[in-house]
């Protein structure tokens, strides 16, 4: 089976690519999806996070209160790092699972949306394949701020949280530069881009369609 790793810093446009690629009909599974689901009242990791952060991290309805959480985790490193140290193995686990559950059903490749993947380098050595999505600094910046609702002091520390960008697109396989229009982006998933020199990505969805050999 073919895995495919996309990354990207916040912001950046991972979940931007990621739809387009899923309209190709590529099977996408998502860290951050599977990051709130590991912590649903009465998982082990919901457990932990509360007995190290304490009840007043709670909603009223018991869920975790993520802004809450945000704001404490991205301002305080060894507070992100408890909270990595908890969430990690679990996404990672769940990830695997739902990689098993699509080989069964025969798909061929998978693309795996993953924010942190350099940073935590645990799926780095399942995959066959890297795909940065790129944005300028600036761009990125302006985009994490307009899209959360940020000061542009709270945008910076959550950008500071992440390995840089450019040393990501230096380990990447492929580059998606997203700084530009979404059309711009947009064709870069249709086609190899060879011709401008550029590394892309492109998938060929007819190829992976369940019930074929994995
Ligand atoms: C801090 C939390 C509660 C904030 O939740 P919220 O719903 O506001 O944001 P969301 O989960 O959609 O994350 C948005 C983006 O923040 C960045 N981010 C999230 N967690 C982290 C982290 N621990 N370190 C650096 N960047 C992070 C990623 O780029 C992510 O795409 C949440 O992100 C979380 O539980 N993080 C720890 C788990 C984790 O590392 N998730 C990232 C996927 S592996
Ligand atoms: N090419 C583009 N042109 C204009 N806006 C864009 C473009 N790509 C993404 N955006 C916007 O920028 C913001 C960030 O994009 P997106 O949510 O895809 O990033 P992400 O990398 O998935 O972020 P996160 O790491 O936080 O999950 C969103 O509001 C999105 O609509």
């Amino acid at each position: 089976m073919f895995l495919v790793g996309l990354t990207g810093g916040i912001a950046s446009g991972k979940s931007a690519v990621s739809s387009m690629l899923r309209e190709l009909g590529c099977p996408i599974i998502d860290a951050d999806v599977v990051a709130r689901k590991v912590v649903e009242p009465h998982t082990p990791a919901y457990s932990r996070i509360v007995y190290h952060f304490g009840p007043e991290i709670l909603l009223e309805n018991g869920e975790i209160d993520r802004q809450k959480l945000g704001q404490l985790i991205f301002a305080n490193e060894e507070k992100r790092k408890l909270l990595n140290s908890i969430t990690h193995p679990e996404i990672h686990k769940a990830m695997l699972k739902e990689i098993l559950f699509y080989f069964l059903r025969g798909y061929r490749y998978v693309v795996l949306d993953v924010p942190l993947l350099f940073e935590t380098r645990r799926l780095t050595r399942f995959l066959n394949h890297t795909v940065v999505v790129y944005c300028d600094p600036a761009t990125q910046l302006l985009r994490l701020m307009q899209r959360d609702g940020l000061t542009q002091e709270q945008a910076e520390q959550r950008v500071a949280a992440q390995m840089p960008l450019n040393e990501k697109r230096g380990l990447a396989n492929h580059v998606i530069e997203n700084s530009g229009s979404r059309e711009d982006t947009h064709r870069q998933t249709q086609r190899p881009d060879a011709e401008r020199g550029r590394k892309t990505i492109s998938v060929p969805a007819s190829v992976n369609a369940p019930g074929r050999e994995g």
